[in-house]
């Protein structure tokens, strides 16, 4: 029996159901995937495009499951509207199948179900593919997929749990928190909650706070009468007033010395603040967020940081993964800033050869998504052919994992006592990790509130 040219991905939390659907389906279909985590659902979709989606309308997360099934169908529609959605409903949930209907599905299958009724339904879907991709001359549902949330371009598991948040969250007051290395989407992920926010038609304002001298931070952010000093020539309105009704983005906030934080700390909680060379308060109304890439909760435990501080910018923490934990976005990003440079430096042919595809996957991107764009535009410009070569990057071969191995202390057993050895070996597993806690405890074989115990108890 030939199977149908048709790629499958069944998605359910139930291990059961994924094996039991993959040993049926794959008898009658060329491609059946499978993943009980949703959050996969984008990164697989752009590897695989598939033509049909069996997906389960709830996962084990609580309460809100339907809900769940319902963003990951949206998902599915938004990325690429050529796959057809099938779902998988409890009986008793037909309420929730008929939404799901109008809300994009094309059909629905209970479960348990009966396999010659589910096989019938797929095979009916992939037909509709086949013929529906006939017309159209495409040859799968891949060519049609867009990888877009709002300015973020990304797929990864990663990636979708930070949509996923911004999207919770937008709609409150909350302030949130933006942790995250250089260059990873920080201001990005800052612009998206101003913008689906209740305040996204009044002001964005960002501050720097990293360049934002010492005297003329008060002055800067809470504004000053006239004659306050020297300088001040007239009155003005500082960025908290500017951004009144809207958005307060105060960027690099690690960088603030903690006679600053003091201030900034008065004015948060009395939600007001005093022109300087005036006595009057003036009530704010502003969204606060905020963002470092400094280790803040390090920095608390320092004395650099107020935790009280911390805790008032917190409320809900949003954390940007580095590019090299996310090298499935490697290729749409690429693929992303070439489109852009081409058209900018009307070079319209030029494309990635396979190798320079390999070599950007590798790359460790201390930079982040900021040194991909530098990286690509200055190829662009200096490329001669009609092909981008690794050598275009200046990428140093190997550079992450010559500077881990610089980086990594040498362990010799004889030379250590169990105490010094332990110091090494927590070092060397932060520093293959890029000081990421859970995957260096992962390692280590220790939990991550034992590691902070190491890492406080050795100094590092
Ligand atoms: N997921 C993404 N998709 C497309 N472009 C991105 C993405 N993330 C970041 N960028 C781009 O990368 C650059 C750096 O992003 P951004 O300024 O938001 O980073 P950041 O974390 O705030 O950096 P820094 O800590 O240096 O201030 C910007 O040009 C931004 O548009």
């Amino acid at each position: 029996m030939s199977k149908v040219p048709c790629k499958i991905l069944i998605v359910d939390d139930e291990e059961d159901i994924l094996v039991a659907g993959r040993l049926l389906l794959k008898q009658y279909f060329a491609t059946v995937l499978t993943t009980s985590d949703p959050y996969h659902i984008p990164a697989m979709l752009q590897e695989h495009g598939f033509d049909v989606v069996l997906l389960d309308m709830n996962y084990s997360t609580g309460a809100t499951s339907s809900k769940e099934g319902f963003h990951w169908l949206k998902q599915i529609i938004n990325l690429s509207p050529k796959t057809t959605v099938i779902l998988m409903t409890a009986y008793g949930d037909i309420e929730l199948a008929v939404r799901a209907l109008k809300e994009g599905a094309s059909d629905f299958v209970l479960k348990p179900w009966q396999n010659e009724k589910l096989v019938a339904i797929l095979k009916n879907a992939c037909q509709n593919k086949i013929s529906e991709s006939r017309q159209s001359g495409e040859v799968t549902a891949k060519q049609n997929t867009t990888f877009h949330y709002d300015e973020f371009i990304g797929v990864s598991p990663a990636m979708q749990r930070v949509y996923q948040t911004i999207d919770k969250v937008a709609g409150t007051d909350a302030n949130v928190l933006i942790l995250g290395e250089n260059g990873t989407g920080k201001e990005v992920a800052a612009r998206a909650l101003h913008r689906k926010s209740k305040r996204a038609d009044k002001a964005f304002e960002k501050v720097d706070l990293g360049a934002v001298s010492e005297t003329l931070f008060e002055s800067e952010l809470f504004g000053h009468a006239k004659g306050a000093f020297t300088d001040a020539k007239e009155d003005r309105a500082g960025r908290f007033e500017a951004a009144t009704g809207g958005t307060l983005f105060l960027d690099e906030i690690g960088n603030l010395s903690l006679a600053l934080q003091a201030k900034l700390l008065t004015a948060l909680q009395s939600r007001q603040i005093i022109r300087l060379g005036t006595n009057k308060p003036r009530p704010i109304d502003i969204r606060l967020i905020c963002a470092t890439n400094m280790p803040l909760y390090n920095m608390v435990r320092e004395g650099t940081f107020r935790q009280d501080l911390l805790y008032r910018v917190n409320t809900v923490e949003i954390l940007l993964p580095p590019l090299r934990e996310r090298r499935e976005d490697i290729e749409l990003l690429a693929n992303h800033f070439l489109q852009i440079y081409t058209q900018k430096y009307d070079r319209p042919a030029l494309k990635m050869s396979e190798s320079t595809l390999r070599r950007l996957k590798e790359y460790h991107w201390p930079g982040n998504i900021r040194e991909l764009d530098h990286a690509m535009e200055r190829a662009v410009i200096l490329c001669d052919g009609t092909e981008l070569h690794p050598d275009d990057f200046y990428l140093a071969p190997n550079e992450s994992s010559q500077m881990q191995q610089e980086m990594q202390p040498k362990i010799n057993a004889d030379e250590h006592t169990l105490e010094s050895l332990e110091k090494l070996m927590v070092q060397k597993a932060l520093v293959k990790h890029a000081g990421n806690i859970t995957h260096a405890a992962k390692e280590l074989g220790i939990t991550r509130t034992a590691l902070y115990r190491r890492i406080e108890k050795h100094g590092l």
